[in-house]
């Protein structure tokens, strides 16, 4: 085995990098020159709005001049959005490690890891499903002495618990069958759900065995919402933290280390901990961003890993090196001095072939990110990163970093005091929360905490191999998508907000690009408004004949109009098929980017106000990770699944039913008097009939549908009834 100390090895290949950074030049200058082409006509848009209007003005109230102001303002909006847009795709980088260069370098030699997974409620989070992800990251290639594997539950429940206590006692078997056979993935379910045709030895034969059982039992106490006897016998020392009258936000720490790998290299499964931290009512707990702070002031007792790899309970490891992957950047003697974090993109497995949800953010992960990566790195997402624990509580850039001390003493802190860690006047008159850990008081704390970091020197490197390194589950169902889009958008407005604001704070500490590339995000919540806006007006003046843009084919100015909408749209689905999706997949893409504005980002904007204004604090709504069977099964067929009376449905639906009227109207008056309409109201009727056209499965789900899934009575009549109400009074006004 190679060690660090091997000067004679070291001097061979000191200078070869563990990482390349890979450029595409030619793709760049071609996107250059592209976007130069829609920008003129942006700016020819701009020219158009600011002049002609004088000269149509005979026939023009003060109502249309306001309508035509408001057209200016969003299309100002429009094109500003559309420079910032173009920051991540203006100098995109992909990196590559060299894994093998890791291992001759280092060997086994390499620093502790502690693996952070979240979990806050056993029953949308069900305890098996978290018990995979732990088990894929105990399995990860990696010395098990140096690896630790710490499961916060928000939720505090002893079920969760009890499948950790079973999950550790099927890794002493798993782990090392992974390890021997080289499996892929490490998560049993997902590898022995592949398997399901036939097991090709009899070791797998036994695992699968042994993990049906465990399955079973934990199924069953979920099912039951009971603990086996045995069990609490056998574990007593952990079911005797729970107090009798311990809910799920009031009850005291608990911490117990399930499994101790940190005594010698004889060890074959890497440490193994449950914590839940104290919960009060009268203690505000921070949500994630809490249970991270305490796991991070916790595990510094008992592994103090100098990595820190944090995932979401439902992220299991899909690629057994990814933590060498990462490590191939951190551990870089010259770029990876200055990385701060590896952020691997948010993967997941239940998505369909079009992906109706556009969970996947196709474009997102293999081309903004990339792009934002070469502007100084990728934003921090909160899951499947690795971050330095010592940059995470407060190093700066420059300054040393303090050499891990492999004092086996200085670990064995007793129990007792190592809770007192998690409790939850610990941070009172403390910086947790501000300059150290996890940042509060944002529904987007990763995105700030990372911001923070970059702020403080620091780069972030972006990992996207071909085998995807983590993945999860997408929401299955469109109101809890648009309700995580709510929380996100909610969340990055209020980055734009805080007092790290990449504007205002990050000037000067971080690029011009990476601000704008912050922007993007940061600036989902109020681009709502002038979406709305657009759309509605667009329609409601189709309604009623006033034209909005130049005629179509017979006036110069309609060639930025023509052009912008052509080249925009072209350029985007080109751009998704490179990223691997279908056609389909992209006309979801668009019906979602149209959904998320016109309505969990308005939401998400109304809430910041609220906040701001004090009206309300804001909340982290967990996504559920399961589905009734029903439903599920509507998921695997594409069909939209709506059931739930929200006011979410109710603007998404008024605003449908809107566009049809609108539409329907506007095609009466055509077929009933003059052609001339065609060529005045030429891209109003292209605008409303696209929208009509992307909104057909909410019609469908208003109208058609009669399962459980489609859209509720009473959401339909009050669309309905709104959408008429409204275009009543514009056609009388
Ligand atoms: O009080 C809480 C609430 C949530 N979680 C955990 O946080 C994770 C993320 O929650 P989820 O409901 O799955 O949210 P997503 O929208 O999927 O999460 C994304 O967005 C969040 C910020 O909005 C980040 O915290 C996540 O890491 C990121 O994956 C899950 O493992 C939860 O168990 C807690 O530990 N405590
Ligand atoms: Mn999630």
């Amino acid at each position: 085995m190679m060690r660090k100390g091997d000067d004679r090895f070291r001097a061979v290949h000191e200078d070869e990098p563990l990482f390349i950074t890979g450029r595409r030049t030619g793709r760049v200058i071609a996107y250059r020159v592209f976007s130069a082409s829609v920008f003129f006509c942006i700016c020819w848009i701009w020219l158009y709005r600011v002049t002609a209007p004088v000269e149509v003005d005979e026939n023009r109230t003060g109502l249309v001049r306001f309508v035509w102001l408001v057209m200016l303002v969003t299309e100002i909006w429009f094109g500003l959005y559309w420079i910032v847009m173009q920051s991540p795709r203006w100098n995109p980088v992909w990196r590559f490690t060299f894994t093998d260069r890791l291992s001759r370098r280092y060997g086994d030699d390499l620093p502790r890891l502690d693996v952070f997974v979240c979990t806050a409620d056993p029953v949308i989070e069900p305890p098996l499903m978290v018990v995979n992800t732990v088990l894929s990251v105990a399995a990860l290639d990696y010395p098990p002495e140096k690896l630790a594997v710490y499961l916060s539950d928000d939720g505090g429940s002893e079920l969760t618990f009890y499948a950790l206590a079973e999950a550790a006692e099927f890794a002493k078997v798993w782990v090392p069958y992974c390890k021997r056979f080289y499996v892929e993935p490490r998560s049993p379910a997902a590898y022995l759900s592949c398997k399901a045709s036939g097991f090709d030895s009899a070791e797998t034969e036994e695992v699968a065995r042994l993990y049906k059982e465990m399955a079973a039992r934990i199924e069953t106490a979920a099912r039951l919402g009971r603990i086996p006897d045995e069990a609490r016998l056998k574990y007593g020392d952990g079911f005797s933290q729970w107090d009798s009258d311990a809910t799920r936000r009031n009850h005291g720490t608990i911490l117990q280390i399930l499994v101790d790998g940190r005594k010698g290299n004889t060890v074959t499964v890497p440490t193994l901990v449950y914590l839940s931290r104290e919960k009060r009512p009268e203690h505000h707990h921070h949500f994630k961003a809490g249970s991270m702070n305490a796991l991070i002031r916790v595990s510094s007792k008992i592994t103090c890993g100098r990595i820190i790899l944090n995932l979401d309970c439902d992220m299991y490891s899909n690629n057994s090196k990814s933590a060498r992957d990462a490590l191939c950047i951190l551990l870089d003697e010259k770029e990876g001095k200055k990385i701060a974090f590896v952020q691997f993109p948010q993967c997941f497995e239940n998505l369909t072939k079009n992906d109706l949800y556009a969970s996947m953010m196709r474009v997102g992960y293999d081309v903004e990110f990339n792009g934002l990566d070469g502007n100084g790195g990728p934003l921090y997402i909160g899951t499947g990163c690795f971050h330095r624990r010592d940059v995470i509580c407060g190093r700066t850039y420059g300054e040393v970093e303090v050499e891990e001390e492999e004092e086996e003493s200085e670990y064995i802190s007793e129990t007792e005091m190592i809770k007192a860690l998690a409790s939850c006047t610990y941070e009172e008159n403390s910086q947790w929360g501000k300059e150290m850990g996890v940042k509060y008081g944002c529904p987007a704390e990763d995105v700030i905490t990372g911001l923070e970091i970059k702020c403080r020197g620091w780069k972030s490197a972006y990992l996207n191999p071909k085998k995807k390194a983590f993945v999860g589950v997408a929401p299955t169902n469109l109101h809890q998508m648009l309700v995580q889009q709510r929380r996100w958008s909610e969340g990055n407005f209020q980055v734009l907000l805080s007092e790290y604001s990449p504007v205002w704070y990050g000037q000067g500490k971080i690029g011009l690009g990476l601000i704008l590339g912050y922007c993007c995000y940061c600036l989902w919540a109020p681009s709502s408004v002038p979406v709305l806006l657009y759309s509605v007006l667009t329609s409601l003046c189709l309604l009623k004949g006033i034209p909005l843009f130049p005629k179509v084919w017979s006036s110069w100015w309609f060639i930025p109009f023509g052009y912008v909408t052509v080249a925009a749209n072209a350029y985007s689905l080109v751009e998704f098929l490179w990223c691997g999706g279908t056609l389909r997949g992209w006309w979801n893409d668009q019906r979602m980017w149209l959904y998320r504005r016109t309505s969990s980002f308005l939401f998400g904007l109304i809430d910041t106000i609220k906040k701001k204004l004090g009206v309300s604090e804001s909340a982290f709504v967990i996504t559920a990770k399961v589905a009734e069977e029903e439903a599920a099964e509507r998921y695997e067929k594409e069909v939209m699944e709506f059931g739930v009376e929200s006011p979410i449905f109710l603007l998404l639906g008024t605003l449908g039913m809107l566009n049809l009227f609108c539409l329907a109207t506007a095609i009466m008056r055509l077929v009933m008097t003059s052609r001339e309409d065609v060529q005045t109201m030429g891209l109003q009727f292209v605008i409303t009939g696209v929208l009509v056209v992307l909104n057909w499965p909410l019609y469908e789900g208003m109208l058609l549908r009669r399962d459980k899934g489609k859209m509720p009575m009473t959401v339909t009549v009050n669309s309905f009834v709104l959408a008429l109400s409204a275009c009543t009074c514009v056609a009388f006004l």
